[in-house]
């Protein structure tokens, strides 16, 4: 579990871009942060692994306060995932997933025989593991990303908007991708957007920001479609445009978005998962 305690961070120049955030991030399920831009999202995830300090209020990870903690050993401990995959363009796929195993001390052996699983894990073909970043598609790489996070077997993976920069197609691919992975691995994940759709297709825990990280609303995908608590909420969602007023739907035992003429637009949660 992560909690947030009246958090705050004031950059150096005085910008304050989160005021007073309390939350708590359940383990094993995805929580959303989706937000327009600038309003906090990616300054909250980093302060999960002291990529940012807050400068008020208290970050505890399983009760344990992540100020006591070296900001190193915590970084590799924890799963980040950016846009862009953020690989490393003169080593090779498999040498990128197994950059923070080597780090931590695991053999090269172990550490590329563990990347070759990822691959799997992953959907990639084993066949690109020689290959160079930029020997790949957009999807491909972000592939890569996924299994660098995962290389140290984290129990929580940070994903910043980590699928904002591919197209239409194989962006969904990589949804459901993270879907299949996150039933199988259980993971916490935290995973920030300013999509709203992907945020209720991928969040147990959708958490809605205004400027300054202020909580508009929080709470399953369900629970805001049904009660947005306010305009601003309403109108993020869509709710208010006739187009796009978004329900939720029971179709073959799964619970999935659909959208005012009845296309799905996502699905939800798996029905009584844990
Ligand atoms: N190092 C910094 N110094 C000063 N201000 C910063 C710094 N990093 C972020 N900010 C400011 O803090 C606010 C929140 O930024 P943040 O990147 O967390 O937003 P965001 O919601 O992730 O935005 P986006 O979706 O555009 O990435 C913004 O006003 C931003 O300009």
């Amino acid at each position: 579990m992560i909690e947030f305690r009246s958090i705050e961070k004031v950059f150096p120049d005085g910008t304050r871009a989160v005021d007073d955030f309390s939350l708590v991030i359940p383990s094993r399920k995805t929580t959303v942060f989706v937000g327009s831009s600038g309003c906090g999202k990616t300054t909250l995830l980093r302060m999960i692994n002291r990529m940012v300090d807050a400068t008020g209020g208290e970050l505890e990870i399983d009760g344990e306060n992540v100020s006591s903690i070296e900001a190193v050993k915590l970084r590799r401990r924890i799963g980040y995932v950016m846009q862009n995959s953020g690989l490393l363009p003169h080593r090779t796929v498999v040498d990128n997933i197994a950059t923070v195993p080597r780090l931590t001390g695991v053999s090269k052996k172990d550490a590329h025989a563990r990347a070759l699983e990822l691959m799997d894990t992953v959907g990639l073909d084993r066949a690109m593991a020689d290959r160079y970043p930029a020997q790949l598609s957009g999807g491909q790489q972000q592939r890569v990303g996924v299994a660098r996070g995962l290389a140290v077997d984290p129990n929580i993976l940070l994903m910043d908007e980590p699928f904002g920069a591919v197209d239409p197609i194989v962006r969904a691919e990589l949804q459901q991708e993270l879907l299949r992975l996150q039933r199988e691995l259980g993971k916490t994940v935290v995973f920030v957007t300013h999509d709203i759709d992907e945020a209720f297709l991928l969040g147990d825990q959708v958490v809605i920001l205004e400027k300054g990280a202020r909580i508009a609303q929080k709470g399953a995908p369900e629970e805001i479609l049904a009660n947005p608590a306010n305009d601003f909420v309403a109108s993020f969602i869509g709710a208010d445009r006739g187009k796009r007023a978004l329900s939720i739907r029971e179709v073959d035992g799964q619970r999935v978005v659909v959208d005012a003429e009845g296309t799905v637009a996502g699905r939800l949660s798996e029905p009584g998962a844990a």
